[in-house]
């Protein structure tokens, strides 16, 4: 009397359906454009290559015949990697390493925690709130068709910013560093993540802004400069962020303002904005 795994066994090597549910489970399941379940695939046991020739599902042995032809490539592709691949690894290796090394207010206890209060002081001044309460609040007060169109070009500036910095933030979806405390004030859901760094491109688009559109005296224009700039070392060394997400941050946000600039808007170009 045979034991139930035997006739199991027994049956199923029997039944050449068996055979044929077995191959479409597989090939249902495994992604062929995912390099690893191709690999599996493509690398199962000997019995698995056989079982493909016996199959009677013509499909089903060429797509594994596609998938084998496919394997060399992938592999010289490892095992050669491309300048970009060395470079762009080299880039990500000496972003963590300086990342963690400029976390010095990551935490109280680290080699500046005293100094992490005045950090989130310098967050503050460039979180999105107080920049859009304040544009909101002097475009209230101002009395000025000229003073009205510059505030009303910064707030849509602000808002524009808002939503690109979420767009690229949503489809990167980097996570911030290992060594942040997720501790900030007012944030959106996507700010969980980390590329690029929104007070970065606020501050860099802020401070253009104020420059070129502000009349403002030498210490006070170096102030501004002096402000983009902290704004933006204070995001890594409160280990918010990696140093690309800042890097990248500030330059987005040079971009931004030419956006702003290309697009201004005037009474000329939007009437029924400046009738209010
Ligand atoms: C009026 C209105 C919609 C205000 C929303 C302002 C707001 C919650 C902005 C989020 C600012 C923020 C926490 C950005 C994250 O900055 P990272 O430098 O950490 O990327």
């Amino acid at each position: 009397m045979p034991s139930p795994r035997v006739s199991r066994a027994a049956n199923n090597s029997a039944n050449p359906m068996n055979k044929l549910e077995f191959m479409s489970l597989l090939t249902n399941r495994t992604n062929a454009s995912d390099p690893v379940s191709v690999r599996h695939r493509t690398s199962d046991s000997p019995v698995h290559r056989k079982d493909s020739f016996n199959a009677t599902s013509s499909t089903a042995s060429q797509q594994q015949q596609q998938q084998q032809q496919q394997l060399p490539e992938e592999d010289c592709m490892k095992l050669n990697p491309s300048f970009l691949d060395i470079a762009l690894s080299s880039l990500l290796a000496v972003d963590l390493w300086l990342t963690k090394k400029m976390g010095v207010c990551a935490r109280e206890g680290s080699s500046w925690g005293s100094a992490r209060p005045l950090m989130k002081l310098v967050e503050i001044s460039g979180h999105g709130i107080p920049w859009i309460a304040g544009s909101l609040y002097c475009l209230y007060k101002s009395d000025s068709s000229a003073g009205r169109e510059v505030i009303l070009n910064l707030l849509f500036a602000l808002l524009l910013d808002l939503v690109l910095v979420g767009i690229v933030k949503g489809i990167v979806k980097r996570r911030r560093p290992v060594h942040n405390r997720m501790d900030m004030f007012a944030t959106f859901s996507v700010d969980k993540y980390s590329f690029p760094s929104g007070h970065a491109t606020r501050a860099a688009m802020v401070s253009r802004f104020m420059l070129n559109h502000l009349v403002l005296a030498v210490p006070v224009r170096i102030l501004v400069m002096l402000w983009a700039i902290l704004v933006s070392l204070s995001r890594v060394m409160l280990g918010r962020h990696n140093v690309t997400d800042v890097a990248f941050g500030f330059f987005m946000g040079h971009m931004q303002y030419g956006l702003i600039e290309y697009f201004w808007l005037s009474p000329s170009t939007l009437p029924a904005l400046f009738r209010m």
